[in-house]
């Protein structure tokens, strides 16, 4: 069994915790918050024997394999850094980081200490991506891949009605392209690599966090335009357009429905029906890794990662969107 300790106890760790019951290996150990009395109530509920509030107690434990972290993005990468400098194999939330330097460290600390780290980003582990590989030779050359995230928050009405949220903060290193955004960037870079020229803009909320935002991406032979928004939502799929047809996607997180629309006028369905428990899959691998000794993930890299993180970084250079921990970073 691979002992895990969860940080961070809201909605995803829940979710987290559900998917993972249903892969085998898996085995919930301890739970980390910052307050005892919601460790306790967490643990009581998915039956994790240990509770703890220090981050050093987690590092250190005997009970602990491995570290899911779903915590406010800012904190990700000293989080990391700390498990796997005490032997700890690190599933993180994306994005993996809150900039390209520290998502750099954690990849170094990584391989120092010989475990595993890999960016908790489902949409590239779930069936239907493997079909979208599988499939798009079909469409001949690709000349366009549009992708879409726009969800208005559950919490914007909220936020507008003056509460202060961390996933409005910029101290978080939040905002829609992080948040969101990064469910587009991801998959392109799995299927395409690093583009050569990011360009962007957004829309700017008062707490300093973009709550929407588009990107353009020039690559040698293509362009990738990337859509996302915490403030508003949009029904249109997104689509990977070639010479010869169309992958059409219905969803980035997790895509579900996929048909392919060919330039003569026919198309096909291409998805395959997919667990509900979507992160499954992304638990699935890492648990397959550390039983067979792996440090990394072919699926979600550190290449990847590390391109994606350029991505978002230089895209927010551009946008004006800098971090309390791009300050640091500098200092
Ligand atoms: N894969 C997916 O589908 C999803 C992924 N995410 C990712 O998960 C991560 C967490 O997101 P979300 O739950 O919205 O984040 P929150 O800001 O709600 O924080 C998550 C947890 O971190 C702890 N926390 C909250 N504030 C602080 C703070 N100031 N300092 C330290 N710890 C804090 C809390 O746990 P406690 O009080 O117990 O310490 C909380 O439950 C993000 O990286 C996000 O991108 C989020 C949603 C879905
Ligand atoms: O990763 C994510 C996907 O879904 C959520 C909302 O439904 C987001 O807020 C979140 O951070």
């Amino acid at each position: 069994m691979i002992r895990f300790a969860v940080i961070g106890t809201n909605w995803i760790t829940e979710n987290f915790i559900k998917a993972a019951r249903k892969v085998e290996g898996f085995e919930l150990t301890a739970v980390y918050s910052r307050t005892k009395e919601r460790g306790q109530l967490f643990a009581d509920q998915y039956n994790a024997p240990f509770v703890y509030t220090s981050l050093e107690e987690v590092a250190t434990s005997s009970e602990v394999d491995a570290v899911y972290i779903a915590s406010p993005n800012s904190h990700h990468a000293n989080q990391a850094i700390l498990m796997m400098n005490n032997g700890k194999h690190v599933l993180c939330e994306k994005p993996l980081a809150s900039n390209t330097a520290e998502v750099e460290r954690m990849i170094t600390c990584a391989k120092e200490n010989d475990v595993l780290l890999m960016e908790a980003l489902k949409t590239t582990f779930v069936p239907n991506f493997n079909e979208i590989k599988k499939h798009i030779k079909k469409i001949g050359t690709v000349r366009r891949y549009v992708s879409s995230y726009c969800q208005y928050s559950s919490r914007y009405d909220r936020y507008k009605a003056g509460e202060q949220l961390n996933t409005f903060d910029p101290q978080f290193s939040n905002g829609a392209l992080m948040d969101l955004g990064v469910y587009c960037v991801y998959p392109l870079v799995a299927l395409f690599g690093e583009p050569k020229q990011v360009l962007g803009q957004s829309y700017m909320l008062e707490s300093g966090v973009d709550g929407e935002g588009s990107l353009l991406l020039k690559y040698d032979q293509m362009e990738a335009v990337i859509m996302y928004s915490k403030i508003s939502n949009s029904y249109l799929p997104s689509e990977i357009q070639g010479e010869e047809g169309s992958i059409l996607i219905d969803h980035m997180n997790p895509p579900k429905g996929l048909k392919i629309q060919y330039r003569n006028g026919t198309s096909e369905q291409i998805s395959l029906p997919q667990d509900e428990h979507s992160m499954l899959y992304e638990i699935e691998e890492f648990i397959s890794l550390v039983k067979n000794n792996e440090k990394e993930s072919n699926i979600n890299t550190y290449e990847n990662s590390l391109i994606t993180a350029r991505i978002l970084e230089e895209a927010r250079m551009k946008m004006n969107i800098v971090y309390p921990a791009d300050r640091a970073n500098k200092d």
